[in-house]
């Protein structure tokens, strides 16, 4: 006797589907989002961090006022909210002066816009199992400022119970608690407020749904080091092939006040470690030096200072010299007004000291950002294991707290 199975578990008869029509087909082809294309992982959202500059001299009070009220770059304490705007207010005719002087602006947010478009399209391609990535800008003192970018990825689709993954990729090369990490704190300090389970947008169904990784450092990565060799290269060439090797390069970073370096900020070594893969690239060949410029204020900042190592080194009687800048990956004053107008113009020997050209829209440097996420992307590790373990010197309750958010993320 045939077994009569209920109607809930009686096989299916297979399914033949009717051939497409020739419109469906057409449409079928038609990529509509990448999502559904590779049925990966994707989206993922990749985060520029930076600290922004203002895109025209009205914007530089505004600049000015939130860096000088970040605790995590320049620490006042309980005066922070007092001294901060009255510090920021009695320079900002002077830096405005210096932004008309490049232009009217930093070029920052169109150099950072294009390279986190730029790459993310990479890694669409080398990268598909994470597409389709989608580029956002969060600077730390100008727009787009943190907050925004968040809401943005918020209305954007990422999170509210959707989860998502985000990357969030630090722009500075080597780590800073004054830079990476208060971008870092600031990103954190968003994400509760507003993911968090106090936060305007939480769901009730936990404490934020995004997976957050972070790309904190990458000082010698091998594309960093191929785009900025190649950058001096093609400077070189522009000596005579007979006093080419004997040109002293003249590496720059932003210096740290020395309360910052004695604290235990891991920006010094990395910065050094930039130079040396950098010099091993370029088979040393010639003569070099580290200095440090844009200091702030009266208290000791780690030297010697750019400006004043150029003045020696010219009163030795050596001309030619070529400034690197080592810490930045786009122009800003410190290049095109610190640099050009005043250690260069300011120099005498304006012919022989020059300036590599800072990597902006480099597409060696581009396609090292790529490779860098793609990495990063394929590792599943939330961030390095440097991010983990604070300053010695550390007081910072924010660090303590974001730096134990970041580290505890599964990715
Ligand atoms: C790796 C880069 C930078 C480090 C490290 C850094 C530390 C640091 N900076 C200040 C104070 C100021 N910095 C200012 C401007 C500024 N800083 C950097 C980079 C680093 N700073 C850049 C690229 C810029 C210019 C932005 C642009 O042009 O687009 C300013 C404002 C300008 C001024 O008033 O001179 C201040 C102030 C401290 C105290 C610090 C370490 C603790
Ligand atoms: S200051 Fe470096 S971890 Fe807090
Ligand atoms: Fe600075």
């Amino acid at each position: 006797m045939a077994l009569r199975l209920p109607a809930a578990i009686r096989p299916l008869r297979p399914l033949t589907l009717a051939k497409p029509s020739a419109q469906q087909a057409r449409w079928l082809a038609t990529p509509v989002f990448p999502v559904t294309q590779n049925a990966g992982r994707g989206p993922t959202a990749m985060v520029f961090l930076n600290m922004g500059g203002p895109s025209t001299t009205d914007e530089v009070g505004d600049f000015l006022s939130r860096l000088f009220s970040d605790g995590d770059l320049i620490p006042l304490g309980r005066l922070q909210g007092y001294i901060g705007p009255l510090l920021s207010k009695r320079r900002t005719p002077k830096i405005q002066k210096q932004y008309a002087a490049i232009g009217g602006g930093s070029p920052i947010r169109k150099w950072s816009e294009h390279q986190c478009a730029e790459m993310c399209k990479i890694l669409d391609k080398i990268s598909p199992e994470t597409a389709p990535h989608k580029p956002y800008v969060a600077f730390r003192y100008a727009n787009p400022l943190t907050e925004d970018m968040y809401r943005q990825m918020l209305a954007d689709g990422f999170g509210n119970g959707r989860g998502g993954r985000a990357v969030a990729f630090t722009q500075y090369p080597q780590y800073s608690c004054s830079t990476t990490g208060s971008s870092l704190n600031e990103l954190w300090k968003w994400r509760q407020r507003l993911e968090g389970k106090a936060g305007p947008l939480d769901d009730g169904k936990g404490d934020g749904t995004i997976k957050w990784s972070v790309i904190d450092r990458w000082p010698a990565h091998p594309g960093l080091v191929e785009a900025f060799a190649q950058n001096i290269e093609a400077k070189l060439m522009e000596y005579p092939e007979e006093t080419r090797d004997k040109v002293v390069l003249l590496f720059s970073a932003h210096s740290l006040p020395m309360t910052v370096v004695n604290r235990g900020d891991p920006y010094p070594a990395e910065v050094a470690a930039t130079v040396h893969a950098v010099m091993q690239r370029l088979n040393n060949v010639n003569p070099w030096r580290l200095c440090w410029q844009s200091q702030v204020g009266p208290q000791p900042w780690l030297g010697p200072q750019t400006s004043s190592s150029v003045e020696n080194f010219i009163a030795k009687g050596q001309k030619d010299l070529l400034l690197i800048p080592i810490a930045f990956t786009s122009d800003h004053i410190e290049t095109l007004y610190e640099l050009d107008e005043e250690v260069i113009g300011e120099s005498g020997h304006a012919d022989t000291v020059k300036r590599v050209e800072s990597l902006n829209g480099s597409p060696v440097f581009i396609q090292a950002l790529a490779d860098l996420a793609k990495s990063h992307l394929g590792s599943g590790v939330a961030c390095s294991t440097q991010m983990g373990l604070r300053c010695p010197g550390c007081k910072s309750e924010r660090c303590a707290e974001s730096k134990k958010f970041f580290a505890s993320q599964r990715v």
